[in-house]
């Protein structure tokens, strides 16, 4: 499955070996869609991931090649044709609350002010409505609070932000917010589905900079789709390119290309000629010019000749 056939010399990027302990395992996951009354499209096919707890993956590909689909999956919305896919040990059976998720946009209550988006989860996990009436819930409700504000500041946004609703904020501002949202549910995995792609270039370097930082310190295992190369070596320990097997419908899309990244992340400024080869190598794979049929055994893993 993993491919390093023709890699450039690069550092000291290594192929990943698959295997070890994780926090996400995807076993045989296939996915295909009905089209019309006969046929179907095969959108994934036998996609076999393991995702150690801590890892910050980048998922890139071509346009349509399934990156959404297989995020839909981990995070439960929709189920795979076949395979099976756990987080931290048990299957994923329905929308899983250990996961946050970060879409690209809109995904704040818009009728609900910043402080009472990031007080929702929590409050509405631990007490439901009649427990709201027991006295516990006054003190619970308070250290959420103080909580969601502890966290908006850990975002870079001011106290006074918290009264606000979500149109009076930014894009940047939002995802901000989103992000805090699943740090407050104590989301041990994150799931971001171009979460900054709608952003202007200096609202998402500086929210690239801030992910690195809450990956660095807090380690949740992150889970991030993109389609900007850069941005994906910049932020990820690990990168993952799907590009489909063939051209007809039943060939669904495959793991291309798994390599392991430089835990301080690379960019162009810092690694120069590597970064830029390694971004042409890259956007190869996503292009889909070159495929899977190596063995994996036919070129190094973990060795002194991998990338
Ligand atoms: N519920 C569905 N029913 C039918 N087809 C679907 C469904 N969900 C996704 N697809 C199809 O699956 C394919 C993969 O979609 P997906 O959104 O996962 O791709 P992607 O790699 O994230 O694309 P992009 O980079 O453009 O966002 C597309 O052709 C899409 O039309």
């Amino acid at each position: 499955m993993v491919s390093s056939l023709n890699a450039p010399q690069i550092g000291e990027l290594t192929v990943t070996a698959l295997g070890a302990p994780n926090a996400i395992r995807i076993e045989g996951v296939s996915v295909s869609y009905a089209v019309g009354k006969r046929s179907r499209r095969t959108v994934l096919e036998g996609i076999d991931l393991e995702i150690e707890e801590g890892e910050f993956v980048v998922l890139l590909g071509a346009t349509g090649c399934g990156k959404s689909t297989l995020l839909r999956m981990i995070l439960g919305q929709e189920r795979p044709t076949s395979g099976r896919i756990s987080v931290s040990g048990s299957a994923v059976e329905r929308v899983d609350a250990r996961s946050g998720y970060v879409p690209q946009k809109y995904s704040l209550f818009p009728d609900r002010t910043v402080l009472n988006n990031l007080a929702m989860g929590p409050e509405t996990s631990k007490y439901h409505i009649l427990g709201r009436l027991r006295p516990s819930f006054r003190a619970f409700r308070r250290q959420v609070r103080e909580e969601a504000l502890r966290q908006l500041q850990h975002m870079g946004l001011q106290a006074s932000d918290a009264a606000k609703y979500p149109h009076q904020l930014s894009g940047g501002m939002q995802q901000r917010v989103a992000i805090a949202q699943s740090l407050m549910m104590k989301s041990r995995v994150l799931l971001m589905d171009e979460a900054f792609s709608a952003l202007d270039p200096a609202t998402r370097a500086s929210l690239q900079r801030l992910l690195r930082s809450v990956w660095n310190e807090l380690k949740p295992t992150v889970v991030f789709v993109t389609h900007n190369t850069a941005e994906a070596l910049f932020l990820g320990s690990r990168l993952i390119v799907l590009a489909r097997a063939g051209r007809e419908d039943h060939c669904g899309s495959r793991v291309a290309l798994d390599i392991k990244l430089p835990a301080s992340g690379m960019s162009l400024r810092k690694n120069g000629q590597e970064f830029l080869d390694l971004v042409d190598y890259v956007e190869r794979f996503s292009r889909g010019d070159q495929h899977t049929t190596s063995s994996p055994d036919a070129f190094p893993i973990d060795g002194e000749d991998a990338l």
